[in-house]
């Protein structure tokens, strides 16, 4: 199996193109207005627009109204949510859309989270704190013992130097970085996210994941 990767906090349309061209699968656009790597409607629309077919747009949203859920994919074409907050189920569901769950795994509890939302199409296992913003740089022990319930994407604090011991230790389904391949918040650095996306096929030539 292939280890999927997806570059989350995408602010500008050549960042998405870069990040495709490099090998991910998945983009991730932030709306969460308080980020720093926070999108507009039009923003996110332009970066989905330049990007090549095949890939992935995720949206990111923390606790946000249903209306602003709605008024965002009303013009932007995002095909996966990505919930950081404390959205229920039956909200996560009321879009339409597939969505993943993301676990504060400073705290959180992967497990009720799991059966929380069995309808998720994946689980995203981030270092923060549950209820806090992503984006934090922030990694958690990989060594724990993670539900098998679900797809798990690895995330939090994952860069070129770190990933594939990530991978070796979690055998996810898929891995996500922000914080760490960015030379200023929102603003992506090539070098490093083409340095993320080789350690990830690299592990995967040794490893066979
Ligand atoms: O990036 C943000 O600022 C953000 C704000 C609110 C909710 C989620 C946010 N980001 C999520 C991510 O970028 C990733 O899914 C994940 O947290 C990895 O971030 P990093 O630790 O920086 O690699």
């Amino acid at each position: 199996m292939r280890t999927r990767i997806k570059i989350c906090g995408i602010t500008r349309p050549d960042d998405g193109v870069f990040a495709a061209e490099a090998g991910a699968d998945a983009i991730g656009l932030v709306f969460h207005e308080a980020s720093p790597r926070a999108v507009s409607p039009h923003q996110a629309a332009q970066i989905i627009a330049a990007l090549p077919p095949l890939v992935v747009a995720v949206g990111l949203f923390l606790d946000a109204e249903p209306q602003a859920v709605r008024e965002i994919l009303a013009v932007v074409p995002l095909d996966v949510l990505q919930f950081h907050g404390s959205e229920p189920a039956d909200y996560c569901t009321s879009f339409g859309r597939r969505y993943m769950k993301s676990v504060g795994m400073a705290g959180g509890d992967p497990w009720a989270v799991a059966a929380a939302h069995p309808r998720a199409s994946a689980l995203l296992l981030d270092g923060h704190a549950p209820g806090a913003a992503g984006g934090s740089g922030e990694s958690f022990d990989w060594g724990q013992a993670l539900p098998d319930s679900h797809r798990i994407i690895i995330a939090g604090g994952l860069g070129p130097d770190n990933v594939a011991e990530a991978v070796r230790k979690t055998r996810p389904w898929g891995v996500d970085c922000s914080s760490a391949v960015e030379s200023a918040p929102g603003i992506k650095d090539d070098h490093q996210v083409a340095a993320f996306t080789e350690e990830v096929y690299r592990v995967q030539r040794h490893t066979g994941h």
